[in-house]
């Protein structure tokens, strides 16, 4: 492939952070914050209340210094005076809008703030956002999933590379996380977009996002591709039999770890466990325990991310 070609289809990086520090006085708000974005991924920024996100998010945005450490966007440094890659950059916090104005007027008042010439912008934008049936409709008259998208397309109407959402989905009902899922998949797969979406929700970022990261105490602690998320759920095998106090025998005297759950389950702690339940079920016919109970639990999304953080239900 010539160099030119390699950077036609996006040989740097859309997002790249770089051993980030940020401190406000004493306080350390990032932690050696790396982490990188390829071109056309929708990438789930996940962290709690307070984590860094918005922190981060206002650094690629050139609204923050870090205290330390770098951040390229398209392969060129951050930089507040770099208008070129700002050309290249769009930003959503929440979706707000003119309510009497149409969706036309909307985005023309939009394109007219963002210093964008060319007219047709924003038919190209209602285009690209399926928001052509709706053009005439006065924002206040659109439903959610289209209030939604104008907000999205008020952000792409300088057609940007890069588009960075700060907890868009927080609070959306499930049709509503369905619609932003649409879109964003149809900016990445038919036009390019890198997305950069943040949320504190695992459950809905895991429904839009084509990888996540994880960023705990300033610090990112796990990226994990959605198609691989599934495998990293943790699985546990929960019996039960009619005499608990005989069956936790027979699992001691076998070597089994194990503990009671709040609705007095014995849950095996023993990651393999679950991997061959046959055996236990063996195990237990055979000793005269014949399990009442014999089942594969997965854990939840919001389980797994409590574990990666170190965490669990009721001490956040
Ligand atoms: N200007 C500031 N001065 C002092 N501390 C700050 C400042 N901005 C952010 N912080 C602190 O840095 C930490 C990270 O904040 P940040 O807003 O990045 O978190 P977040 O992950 O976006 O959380 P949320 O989901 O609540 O927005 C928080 O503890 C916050 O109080």
């Amino acid at each position: 492939m010539s160099i030119l070609s390699k950077e036609k289809n996006g040989g740097t990086p859309a997002i790249q952070i770089e051993g980030v520090h940020k401190k406000f006085d004493d306080y350390i708000a990032l932690n050696n914050l790396s982490l990188e974005v390829s071109r056309g991924e929708i990438f789930g920024f996940l962290g709690l209340n307070g984590a860094g996100k918005t922190t981060t998010i206002k650094m690629l945005l050139a609204m923050l210094k870090p205290t330390s450490g770098k951040l390229y966007m398209l392969g060129e440094k951050v930089d507040a005076g770099n208008y070129k890659l700002w050309d290249k950059v769009g930003y959503l916090e929440e979706a707000t809008f003119y309510p009497d104005l149409t969706v036309v007027e909307n985005l023309d008042i939009a394109r007219r703030m963002q210093g964008v010439p060319d007219k047709d912008s924003v038919n190209r934008v209602i285009y690209k956002l399926g928001l052509e049936p709706h053009k005439q409709k006065k924002a206040k008259n659109l439903s959610l999933g289209n209030k939604q998208r104008l907000g999205l397309a008020k952000a792409m109407i300088h057609n940007p590379e890069i588009l960075i959402l700060d907890e868009p989905i927080n609070g959306l009902d499930p049709a509503g996380v369905a619609e932003i899922r649409n879109m964003l998949y149809g900016l990445a797969k038919n036009f390019g977009v890198t997305v950069f979406i943040s949320s504190h929700l695992l459950e809905e970022l895991s429904k839009v996002s084509t990888r996540i990261g994880i960023i705990h105490n300033g610090h990112l602690v796990k990226e994990v591709a959605m198609d691989k998320l599934e495998q990293s759920l943790q699985k546990n095998l929960v019996v039960n039999g009619r005499d608990k106090h005989a069956l936790k025998e027979v699992l001691e005297e076998h070597g089994y770890e194990f503990e009671e759950t709040i609705d007095g389950y014995i849950k095996l702690t023993d990651d393999h466990a679950a991997d061959s339940p046959e055996r236990l079920a063996e195990l237990l016919v055979k000793s005269n325990q014949p399990p009442t109970l014999l089942r594969v639990i997965t854990e939840d999304l919001e389980g797994y991310f409590l574990r990666t953080i170190g965490m669990t239900r009721g001490n956040i």
